[in-house]
Parts: C-alpha cells; sequence; structure tokens
C-alpha cells in the first residue's frame, strides 16, 4: 500500500506485515489500535466472528511485527479470530466480501493466501498442525518461502479438546523449536466448562505467577528485564515453595506467563526474547479479554463470538425475524417435554450450549445437562457408558463436529448396540461458515452402520415425532438430523408420536415418476410438483423419514408402480440414495427397466453463500428438481416452457 505524510493512519501503510517492521513498538500500539477500529467496521457490516478476533489484536500485530511471516508459519486455532491477521496479510481490500460467495472465508484457507498455511475451523488442531511444519523444517522441506519458526495459537477453549495434548505430548517428547501461544481469555463460545479452564485460571490467580514458575524453571532469561527483576526477587520466596512445574513444563515445554496479551510491550519483549533464544517447545500463556476494545461486545454475555451485522454506535445487531421458531428450537423444547416425562433423560453438549440449544434444557434439568467442553470424542463415549449405565443419554452435536467422534460412534457406541441418540444439528450446507461447517457425511457414515436408525426431520413437526422416536427406541443407537435455521411454520403437534421404525408415508400419491425425499428438500420437492402439475405431471412424493433401516416395502412399491424413482437428500454420496440403489439392484428392481436417479451434494466442498444459494448451486432446489424430473422421463425442456 502506498505510504503518504505524518498523519496517514499505519494502516494504511501496510500491506504485508512487512510494512510493519520499520514500525516503532509506539507505532505498533497505534497500529494495533486502527487494527481493532477496522475489525469493527469490517464485521459490522459483515456479520461474523468479532469477539474471539478483538481479543488478539495486539497479538497479532505483536506476531506478525517479530516473526518473518509466511516464512515463518503461524497457526490460528480455530481460526475464527483470524479477521486482523487478514487485514494485515494483504487482504483488507477485500473484507466486505468476507463469508459471502466468491469473497474471503471467515476463517484461514490454504489456498487464499500465503500467510495462511493452514487452514481450520475446527478447534484443537494448530499444535499438531505446528509440529508437522516444525518437523518438516527440520527434515529440510521446502515448500515455497522456506520454511521458518511454526507459531500456533490456540484458544483456552479450544484447550479442552484431546487433540491439543496428544499434540504438545508428542512436541515435548520430540523437543523441536515450535512455539504455542495460549490466548487464553476464559471464554469459549459460551463461558469454559472443566477442570483444565479452572487449572489456567489458578495459574494466573496468585500475582507473581510468571515470576515464580520462571524462576522455578530457570527460565528468568527467556522473560522480559521488568519481569526479570520481579523473577528474582521470587527466587527467594521460591526457597520456602515447592513447585511443581506447570502441566505445560511436564509435558516438556518451556512456559513463559501469564502475560497481559493486551500490552503491547509485555508482548513484544517475550516475542522477541522467545524468537531469540527458544530451542525447544516453548508455551506463551497470554491473558486477553474476548471483545476486548467494544464496550457491546465486552458487556455481551457471548462477547459478540458471532454477530449479525450491527450498528457500530449501539451495537445492536440486524437480525432478520422468522415467523418459525428455529429447529434447534423446537428440539430443545420436544426434548425438555420427553425430559419431564422421564427423569432417565440426559443432554450432553460439546461447548455449544446455545447453538444446539441445550442451554434452554440446562435451565430445566441443570444436573442432567453436560457440558463436556471441545470434546466431541468424549462426548460420544461418556453417552456410551451412559447409556450402558441404564441413562437415556441425547449427544447434541452439529453434524459436522460430529465428525471428530467417528471412530467412538463405530466402536463404543454402534458396535456394543448401546441406546444413545444423536441429535444432529447442521445437517446440510450451512451458509457463511462454508464447507469447514456443512453437515454433508452424517447419512453416508452413520447409515453404514449396523443396526444404526438414522432419520431426517423433513418439517419442525416431524423432528417433534422424531425426539420422541429416537428416545422409544431403547436397544440400539439412533440419530435424527436436521438442518439450521428456521423451520417451515408447520403447526407444531403437542407431543412427539412415536414413528415405527424403518417406516416411512406417502406425502402425494401420482404417476409415472415417485420423488423419494430423505429430510428438508421436502419443500423444495413439493415446489417442483406444484410446476410439475401445471403441465399435467403429477408426481408422487414419499418422504422417506429413515435412512436406515429403510422402508424396503415403501421402496419396491414405489420402485415397481412407477417408471422412474427420484431419490433426494441434504448430504454426500454415499447416503440415503445408494443405500435405495443398493435395496433395488439386490433386489433385482433395476432390472426391468427402472429410471432412478438421486440427487445428492456434489462430490466437492462448495464454499461459503447463502444456504439457498448453496443448495442451487448444489442442483437440490425446485427447478433443478423439476428439471430432473423432466430429464429422467425424457420430457424436453423446451417443450415444458412452450
Ligand atoms: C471440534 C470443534 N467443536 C466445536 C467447535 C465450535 N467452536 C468454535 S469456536 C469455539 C470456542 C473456542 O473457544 P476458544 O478456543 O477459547 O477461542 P475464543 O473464541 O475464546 O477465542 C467453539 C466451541 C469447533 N470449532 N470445533
Ligand atoms: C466458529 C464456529 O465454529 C462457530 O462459531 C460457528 O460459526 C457457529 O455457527 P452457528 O451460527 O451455526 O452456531
Ligand atoms: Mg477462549
Amino acid at each position: 500500500m502506498t505510504a503518504t505524510g505524518p498523519d496517514t493512519p499505519l494502516l494504511d501503510q501496510v500491506n504485508t506485515p512487512e510494512d510493519m517492521k520499520k514500525f516503532s513498538d509506539a507505532q505498533l500500539r497505534q497500529l494495533a489500535d486502527e487494527l481493532r477500529q477496522e475489525t469493527i467496521s469490517v464485521v459490522s457490516q459483515t456479520g461474523g466472528h468479532l469477539g474471539a478476533g478483538l481479543g488478539v489484536v495486539e497479538l497479532t500485530t505483536a506476531i506478525h511485527a517479530v516473526f518473518d511471516t509466511p516464512k515463518d508459519r503461524l497457526i490460528w486455532d480455530v481460526s475464527h479470530q483470524c479477521y486482523p491477521h487478514k487485514i494485515l496479510t494483504g487482504r483488507r481490500d477485500r473484507m466486505l466480501s468476507l463469508r459471502q460467495a466468491d469473497g474471503l472465508s471467515g476463517f484461514t484457507k490454504r489456498s487464499e493466501s500465503a500467510f495462511d498455511p493452514f487452514g481450520a475451523a475446527h478447534s484443537s488442531t494448530s499444535i499438531s498442525a505446528a509440529l508437522g511444519f516444525a518437523v518438516a523444517r527440520d527434515l529440510g522441506g521446502a515448500p515455497e518461502h522456506g520454511l521458518g519458526d511454526a507459531i500456533a495459537v490456540i484458544g483456552d477453549g479450544a484447550l479442552s479438546a484431546g487433540m491439543a495434548y496428544e499434540a504438545m505430548n508428542n512436541a515435548g517428547h520430540l523437543g523441536k523449536r515450535l512455539i504455542v501461544i495460549l490466548n487464553d481469555n476464559e471464554m469459549s463460545i459460551a463461558p469454559p466448562v472443566g477442570a483444565m479452564s479452572s487449572y489456567l485460571s489458578k495459574l494466573y490467580a496468585g500475582e507473581p505467577f510468571q515470576e515464580l514458575k520462571a524462576a522455578a524453571k530457570g527460565a528468568v532469561s527467556l522473560l522480559p528485564h521488568p519481569l526479570q527483576d520481579g523473577a528474582k526477587r521470587a527466587k527467594d520466596m521460591l526457597k520456602h515453595m515447592t513447585v511443581g512445574g506447570t502441566l505445560f513444563e511436564q509435558l516438556g515445554f518451556s512456559y513463559v506467563g501469564p502475560i497481559d496479551g493486551h500490552d503491547m510491550d509485555q508482548l513484544l519483549n517475550v516475542l522477541r526474547t522467545v524468537k531469540d533464544r527458544a530451542t525447544g517447545p516453548m508455551l506463551i500463556h497470554a491473558i486477553t479479554q474476548k471483545g476486548k476494545g467494544y464496550a457491546p461486545a465486552e458487556a455481551s454475555d457471548d462477547k459478540y463470538h458471532g454477530v449479525a451485522k450491527f450498528d457500530v454506535i449501539s451495537g445492536k445487531q440486524k437480525k432478520t425475524p422468522s415467523n418459525a421458531p428455529s429447529y434447534t428450537k423446537v428440539f430443545a423444547q420436544s426434548l425438555i417435554k420427553q425430559a419431564e416425562q422421564d427423569d432417565k433423560v440426559v443432554a450432553v453438549t460439546a461447548a455449544m450450549p446455545d447453538g444446539t440449544g441445550l442451554d434452554l434444557f440446562a435451565e430445566r434439568f441443570p444436573s442432567r445437562t453436560f457440558d463436556v467442553g471441545i470434546a466431541e470424542q468424549h462426548a460420544v463415549t461418556f453417552c456410551a457408558g451412559m447409556a450402558a449405565g441404564g441413562l437415556k443419554p441425547v449427544c447434541a452435536l452439529y453434524s459436522t463436529f460430529l465428525q471428530r467422534g467417528y471412530d467412538q460412534v463405530v466402536h463404543d457406541v454402534a458396535l456394543q448396540r448401546l441406546p444413545v441418540r444423536f441429535a444432529i444439528d447442521r445437517a446440510g450446507l450451512v451458509g457463511a461458515d462454508g464447507a469447514t461447517h456443512a453437515g454433508s457425511f452424517d447419512i453416508a457414515f452413520l447409515a453404514n452402520l449396523p443396526d444404526m436408525v438414522v432419520m431426517a426431520a423433513a418439517d419442525e413437526a416431524e423432528l417433534v415425532h422424531m425426539v420422541a422416536t429416537s428416545l422409544s427406541i431403547n436397544d440400539r443407537p439412533s440419530a435424527f438430523r436436521f438442518p439450521r435455521g428456521a423451520g417451515v411454520g408447520i403447526d407444531l403437534p403437542e407431543t412427539g408420536e412415536v414413528l415405527e421404525i424403518g417406516k416411512g408415508r406417502i406425502v402425494q400419491s401420482g404417476a409415472r415418476v415417485a420423488i423419494l425425499s430423505f429430510g428438508a428438500r421436502l419443500q423444495e420437492v413439493q415446489k417442483a410438483a406444484e410446476k410439475l402439475e401445471t403441465r399435467g405431471l403429477r408426481p408422487t412424493i414419499a418422504d422417506a423419514r429413515f435412512a436406515k433401516p429403510l422402508d424396503r416395502d415403501l421402496i419396491l412399491d414405489l420402485a415397481a408402480s412407477h417408471e422412474a424413482l427420484i431419490t433426494i437428500e441434504e448430504g454426500s454420496v454415499g447416503g440415503f440414495g445408494s443405500h435405495v440403489m443398493q435395496l433395488l439392484a439386490d433386489e433385482g428392481a433395476l432390472d426391468h427397466g427402472l429410471k432412478i436417479r438421486s440427487m445428492v451434494f456434489p462430490d466437492t466442498f462448495i464454499d461459503q453463500d447463502t444456504p439457498e444459494k448453496m443448495y442451487a448451486s448444489a442442483g437440490m432446489c425446485a427447478p433443478e428438481i423439476e428439471s430432473k424430473v423432466l430429464e429422467t422421463l425424457g420430457i424436453s425442456q423446451i417443450a415444458k416452457r412452450g
């Protein structure tokens, strides 16, 4: 970017971090202030993740000022805090395209910039990835830009996941130079839970802790001078104390901290010292505040973790109202009703109480709700244990995050036929979070498991029934999936009806073509059918309800009585349609000329857009369904228009 006179904002002089190298420490402080205002301004216009980014403005500035990115690899855990990083690394002019079609991703993304060496959005991967870069550096890997330091920035919430410890365990053993910055803001999306969170709080509960720990490990020289003085003084105190070392030290890291993550002087001093002197794995413990520097964010319960567009002065978000309740809320309310009748029902969330609606369940049943932190693997096996112990656990996870607990689903739940109920939210395409958060694969990875019951709700009333059905299944695991966002506005039943397992329903009877829908595409199917009827073609529509077990009778009847059968689902290949195809092939139903098609997500990761446009680009909205019917029946599309 072109540098100009003395009044030019410093941010205008930064196109890449190289431009920051000429700034004095005082100027870096000013740059951080400008970066904070810019971040607020951008997110007020785009919506997105705000609180986390505001908490790392100083950290981002200091890291880029001290290290040589992109040669030094900077890896943001989850990476929802990466907006200030994007602004400093050549993407400022595209920030208003954030999270929109063809725009910048809301997360780090390798294909977007050399300054994003590792993509993320699911948490707790950063230390593993950074260690990989460190080993690649030491063993002569030589990608573009060369390889320098590997720096992982991980939050206290992300530190609740097992992967982070697996990585530290390995890093401590390998002893390679690696820098981990623990960004401890005492917040996850919700307030963090768990013993690790309490442990971190204790690390800075005692004032002179950083001096004590450093002195204890003889690491005084790694601290900047003001802290070294304190550390020396603390040595006397240490003579009278037993200090066992932090957990991080036990794992083989040198620990520096806690330091004030908003104090640029401290940050610059510590980072410079670490850069100059670190030999093995280092953990820098920075205390920050989520939402820092923006009063409405600081004051809000979630620290403006994820926001709609908002007015900067008032902080008021511009949320689009909806007439229908969200699927999440319908799920939570149905679960509460069921739990009122059955004291064995318990619910588990992995750090997403609000997102899964379990905050409502927790208000009603605090002792029957468990927030296990970001720990999906544990959540699944914990549920398996509770099921084996005679409870009725409901494991409420987003589809995309259930992926992390897959072996646990297979080995701990399915193999032992334990009646864990998986409430799978955010099934299908989710919009602005993009490909990392798409719930594309759960049908495929669950429906292939022996004895698993897999349901998808066509609307919110169906969801109420599926909650009841799932809780009635006591001899094997079950899952029900539902999309992000508002339902269709249908009347809700007072109580959920227990559905017959493996039975679908006919929504309308017609001729020539049957459309067999699994899940919430049903509305689009119905819209397509209305169009087709104007051409004198009335398709049969069925709602499969179950991908496992399949409704064999229904499917074989539809196949026998129609010229064509089309399946549709909000998921990848390998799911419902594939199972239907397999059944038809095995039963010889394809031997006599049945035309069969399946509508699934394309075999590609779909980037962010509005959910509607994502579905349109996946070819799964009413016009594409209509075309698919016409194509399959060999009816000319041109004739359709005429
Ligand atoms: C495996 C996984 N589970 C759940 C989430 C949802 N999630 C996104 S950010 C977040 C909280 C992260 O907290 P922390 O690491 O402390 O970062 P902060 O937002 O406080 O900066 C959660 C639970 C996720 N990204 N990945
Ligand atoms: C970063 C992250 O994973 C979450 O903040 C996610 O963006 C939440 O999305 P929902 O709005 O669907 O809960
Ligand atoms: Mg945090």
